[in-house]
């Protein structure tokens, strides 16, 4: 089977544009088919600020009411879609950015609200994955770049998790490709020891549930981590979670980053 890299980049990384740029010159060097998911969480919490709508996050997710909704779309579909797109035409790299309601590429439903009301919040599973448009866009030789908008068949854009459309995605494209997710953010991966920096290089799903309960992960990191056993245990062939520099390496070196097994 051919082989498809899905990478998805972090909120940290978006944020800066040296670190973004830093990012995409090494992504431009991975060879064959390629897909880019990103978020912009903290983007959207400074200019959701500035406009006077403030962050509400549960468990990691965004609360999303209508205002929110439309600075996440402005964030994540304008500002920082349109910006990764045009650095790497740049870089000599032809990409298209699409959000989830183009050509129908990710259906989602919105989350039920109990019990807690997320609002503009998007639910996916494999199914909802236009698979066939996919790869209609990817045989043109263009790097699909996709933010976290999804949509609900009904006229609405909803907000949907990055890492989750990563996963998500990752695992309806494994049945057509030999799929790597590869995970980069601004730590050299899942750290057994967050202020030593001491980096995990394989975790495996119990060692990973003694973590959680001994808070050795939190956070982002928590489901970061559920996505990333979810598609290993789909049909993902690679899963990776490290650093957003030297993507090369996180591909191809087993001693760097945090390999799901
Ligand atoms: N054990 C851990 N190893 C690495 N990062 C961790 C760990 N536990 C919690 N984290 C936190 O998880 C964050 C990553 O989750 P998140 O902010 O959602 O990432 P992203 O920006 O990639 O979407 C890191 O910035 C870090 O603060
Ligand atoms: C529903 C929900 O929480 N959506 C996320 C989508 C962005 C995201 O995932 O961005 P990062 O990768 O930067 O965290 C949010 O709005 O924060």
């Amino acid at each position: 089977m051919e082989k498809l890299h899905v990478v998805k980049i972090g909120g940290k990384v978006v944020d800066n544009e040296g670190s973004l740029e830093s990012f995409l010159k090494s992504f431009v060097k991975v060879k064959g088919k390629k897909v880019l998911i990103h978020g912009g969480g903290k983007i959207a919490t400074q200019v959701g600020l500035k406009l006077g709508v403030p962050p509400r996050m549960e468990k990691g997710r965004r609360i999303t009411d209508r205002d929110t909704l439309e600075v996440v779309t402005m964030v994540y579909g304008g500002l920082v879609n349109r910006r990764i797109v045009a650095m790497l035409q740049g870089m000599g790299e032809s990409a298209i950015g699409l959000t989830g309601a183009d050509a129908n590429l990710i259906q989602a439903k919105m989350r039920p609200k109990h019990p807690v009301d997320f609002g503009y919040v998007g639910d996916i599973e494999k199914e909802s994955i236009n698979v066939d448009m996919v790869q209609k866009i990817l045989d043109l030789d263009l790097t699909l770049v996709l933010p976290a908008l999804t949509h609900d068949g009904m006229g609405n854009l909803l907000n949907t998790n990055a890492d989750t459309i990563a996963a998500t995605f990752a695992i309806a494209m494994a049945e057509h490709f030999d799929v790597s997710l590869n995970f980069c953010f601004e730590e050299n991966g899942v750290l057994s020891d967050y202020y030593k920096k001491t980096v995990v290089s394989k975790l495996d799903r119990p060692l990973y549930e003694q973590y959680e309960k001994d808070g050795v992960v939190f956070t982002g990191m928590l489901p970061k981590l559920q996505n990333a056993f979810n598609a290993k245990e789909s049909g993902v062939k690679e899963v990776k979670i490290g650093h957003f520099q030297n993507l090369e390496d996180l591909m191809n070196d087993n001693q760097q980053g945090t390999t799901i097994i």
